[in-house]
């Protein structure tokens, strides 16, 4: 079972300009990797380019992605070692597609297929929280909450048997009571199934709760590895400290309101 994915030297360049330097990250088995920073530091692309799905124009140089040390490509990582969350999960669903015949094509990569598939679809609903496995099986991404795609994402990822996960700003569009479940879930398959978890996210009170090691990206660089408490004690970078000036900020006032 893999437990470290490292990305080494990963360049990403549009044009003339290049949008993330040189960077360096390591996934663990069993912890949270939160990337943090300003709006358009570069960790969506960050989180594209790990596997190969940049948007046009975007180019990769220089990575080599190492799984237990051993190079791999991403296209090997993709939808069965290293899954995808997004923001938006009604985007990451074929729309004329039922969730059951999601999940079904997920294990048929797996060749898990018949009265065998059904009953591990049904236990992974399960174990994400979706107790309505039947109804919501037969919906379409269209019929379903945010909250509720959120968790087939995770689904998706578990019966594809993924180590890791690349979380891109997933609860961003939920509600406050749906982002403490979600990353409750997160948290106990962290726990439980031992996964490896990128999350990017802008919210520090997020990363105080889920994360054990924290990196900050400025202007397409990691400026600062930390793991979370020595982030939150003693931020080495300005761009550390901003952000919890920020967060420190925004729930004071919170408080006094
Ligand atoms: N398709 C693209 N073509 C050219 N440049 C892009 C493209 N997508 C993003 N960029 C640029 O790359 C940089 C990093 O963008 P990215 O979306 O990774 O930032 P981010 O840190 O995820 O921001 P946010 O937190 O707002 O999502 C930004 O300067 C952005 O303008």
């Amino acid at each position: 079972m893999n437990t470290h994915l490292s990305i080494q030297g990963m360049s990403l360049r549009h044009q003339q300009r290049t949008l993330v330097h040189n960077l360096q990250l390591t996934l663990k088995a069993g912890q949270v990797h939160a990337l943090v920073g300003a709006s358009g530091s570069g960790k969506s692309l960050t989180c594209l380019g790990i596997l190969d799905l940049l948007p046009p124009g975007v180019h990769c140089s220089g990575a080599t992605l190492l799984l237990d040390g051993k190079p791999v490509e991403p296209a090997q990582l993709r939808g069965r070692e290293a899954a995808l969350v997004l923001q938006n999960p009604r985007s990451a669903f074929n729309p004329v597609r039922s969730l059951r015949q999601h999940a079904q094509e997920t294990l048929h990569t797996r060749g898990v297929t018949g009265r065998e598939a059904d009953e591990l679809i049904h236990a992974t609903l399960n174990e994400v929280g979706l107790y309505d496995a039947q109804r919501v099986l037969d919906s379409f991404a269209f019929q379903l909450s945010g909250g509720m795609l959120q968790r087939m994402m995770i689904a998706l990822a578990l019966l594809a048997d993924s180590r890791f996960l690349l979380a891109d700003e997933p609860t961003s569009d939920l509600d406050v009571v749906a982002q403490a479940r979600f990353l409750d879930l997160l948290e106990r398959l962290v726990d439980e199934r031992n996964l490896g978890v990128l999350l990017i996210t802008h919210d520090m009170g997020v990363v105080a709760r889920s994360a054990d090691h924290v990196s900050v990206m400025a202007h397409g660089r990691i400026v600062g590895q930390a793991d979370v408490c020595t982030l939150f004690n003693n931020p080495r970078s300005e761009e550390a400290r901003t952000l919890l000036a920020a967060h420190h900020a925004l729930t004071r006032e919170v408080c006094r309101a």
